[in-house]
């Protein structure tokens, strides 16, 4: 259990209390120092994080915080300008291939290739990774119904809805039974009775040793089922350790506004209290 460094000044709980020393010694996702401008905005500001194998780990902060982007320069998306980036122990940075292979990816706002049908894009992405094709075939037809998108299997993903895109771009993501699988917002614009599913599809996967890391506003969902959390704001690490830690007693939502700074006050706007 050792602190991140180097790094921002971290607060209590980011050593991670919880992950053990066998196996799971070595995290699934291990990053240093992790930083990112865009022009004169610092997107990411020194970020370094343990995500123990193993674990089901929330990454929450307003928007803006940096989440995507500090997610994009961990999977290899988006080169950092200073930092590393380890997946189970390999640099994602210098052996992108081998570390790609180990992970599954739900990006946040990149185009997927929507002129397949959704049964030709879990496909593909199953071929791609070099699987065998009746292998392949018979896990996109189980993805299909977890994921309830059978009965649209052959509709364009283009013609598809933002949930069924989501839930499309996830099941490309776990097709090759990745052992990390890092998920940008997954559940948003996805409908309750299939987020449901995924939760269960999630839980499941984890509890046979694979890790997941999940962004996401949704304090209570992640309170619910998240075993760890990182909360960021400003392009740095302003929390991280198990959820019981983070949120000391309170709830995460609690926790996570006193963290960032308080609710935004809502003077003015009467023009809207008018009518
Ligand atoms: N390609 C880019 N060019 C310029 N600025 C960017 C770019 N990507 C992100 N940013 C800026 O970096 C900051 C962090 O953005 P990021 O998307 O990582 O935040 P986030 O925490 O994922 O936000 P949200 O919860 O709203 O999705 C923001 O101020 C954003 O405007």
């Amino acid at each position: 259990m050792t602190a991140p460094q180097p790094g921002p000044p971290l607060s209590a709980g980011a050593g991670h209390a919880g992950s053990d020393t066998s196996s799971a010694a070595v995290p699934a996702l291990s990053i240093r120092g992790l930083a990112k401008r865009f022009g004169n905005k610092i997107a990411v500001d020194g970020i370094s994080l343990d995500v123990p194998a193993g674990s089901f780990y929330g990454i929450v902060g307003p928007n803006g915080a940096g989440k995507t982007t500090t997610l994009s320069m961990a999977t290899g998306l988006l080169r950092p300008d200073f930092g590393t980036a380890l997946v189970h122990g390999v640099d994602v940075w210098a052996r992108p291939l081998e570390a790609k292979k180990l992970m599954g990816i739900l990006p946040d706002g990149v185009r997927l290739f929507d002129r397949l049908t959704g049964e030709q894009l879990i496909t593909y992405a199953g071929l791609l990774r070099g699987m065998d094709k009746d292998v392949v075939a018979s896990r996109v037809g189980e993805l299909l119904a977890a994921m309830d998108l059978t009965q649209d299997a052959g509709t364009l993903v283009v013609d598809y809805s933002a949930g069924m895109t989501k839930k499309i771009a996830l099941a490309s993501a776990l097709i090759h039974a990745p052992r990390l699988l890092v998920l940008d917002e997954p559940f948003e614009a996805v409908d309750p009775v299939s987020a449901a599913n995924i939760r269960s599809i999630l839980d499941s996967y984890v509890a046979s040793g694979g890790t997941v890391i999940v962004s996401s506003h949704v304090m209570d969902l992640v309170q619910r089922m998240c075993d760890h959390v990182a909360v960021v704001a400003g392009g740095r690490l302003l929390a991280a350790g198990t959820v019981d830690e983070v949120r000391g007693g309170a709830s995460l939502e609690d926790r996570f506004v006193q963290l960032v700074g308080g609710r935004s006050h809502t003077e003015g706007l009467e023009w809207l209290r008018t009518f």
